[in-house]
């Protein structure tokens, strides 16, 4: 894969099959995908239609059946373990529903552990800053509302320098003003840093701030269009 042509993420014929029992579920069915660095991509798609399992697949959670993907210039198909594990590490920031922080741990803490494992510890204070958060450094998770919760983990997938930021839903747990504080965000990261963004979400609503919106159904990818005027995330409603 060439980076010199903008691509920070390519998947080509990803089947993913999960055995269950005697029966095969296909996840994924040879999905082909360029992902363009700086593109804030939107996928949606029902319940069951392969969204996460792709996300899994990118960020190497998981491993396809069949077929290639290449991130941020390295094939991570072909990778062992060891080198998966260095991958998920440093180079693909996770945004999950549910936060996933470390409650024994400060905020400054939380974001330090993943800055420290990827080489940055010293861009930890700079992240939680560039989130909004100096001044919450010191509070555990359960001082903290959802929203601030929700920064903590984004200012900790930052902190690594990622090729990609993966969200699963990141909006699900939080109200309606909190989660489009929290798309605003995310927004002004991907403009201000050319961050690179595949959001996952059921809601529709969303798409509308998108680059480009991607649906599946049964593991296929249906639609894959570029948005012409994307508005602000503080103008969506739903
Ligand atoms: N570990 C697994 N074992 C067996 N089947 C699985 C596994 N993970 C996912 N599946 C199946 O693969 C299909 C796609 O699941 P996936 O979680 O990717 O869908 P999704 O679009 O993210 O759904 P949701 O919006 O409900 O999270 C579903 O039919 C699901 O049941």
């Amino acid at each position: 894969m060439d980076r010199q042509d903008g691509v920070i993420a390519r998947l080509e014929g990803v089947t993913k099959q999960y055995e269950v029992g005697d029966a095969i579920v296909s996840a994924l069915k040879d999905v082909s995908l360029d992902i363009l660095e700086g593109q804030f991509v939107v996928l949606l798609g029902p319940s069951g239609s392969g969204k996460t399992t792709l996300l899994n697949m990118i960020g190497g959670l998981d491993v396809p059946t069949r077929g290639q993907i290449w991130v941020g210039g390295s094939e991570i198909t072909n990778m062992n373990e060891a080198s998966l594990t260095m991958y998920r590490r440093k180079q693909v920031g996770f945004i999950f529903q549910f936060f996933n922080l470390v409650p024994s741990l400060t905020a400054g803490e939380n974001v330090e552990m993943v800055a420290e494992l990827t080489g940055n510890k010293r861009n930890a204070i700079p992240a939680l800053r560039s989130v909004g958060l100096g001044d919450r450094i010191g509070h555990f998770p359960a001082q903290l509302s959802g929203g601030e919760q929700q920064r903590v983990a984004i200012a900790r997938a930052l902190a690594k320098g990622p090729s990609i930021l993966l969200g699963d839903e990141p909006t699900g747990d939080l109200d309606y003003e909190t989660g489009k504080m929290i798309l605003g965000l995310m927004r002004r990261i991907n403009r201000s840093e050319n961050a690179t963004i595949l959001l996952v979400t059921h809601n529709v609503a969303i798409s509308r701030m998108a680059d480009r919106v991607i649906r599946m159904r049964s593991g296929e990818i249906v639609e894959d269009r570029a948005a012409e005027n994307p508005i602000h995330p503080e103008d969506l409603e739903w």
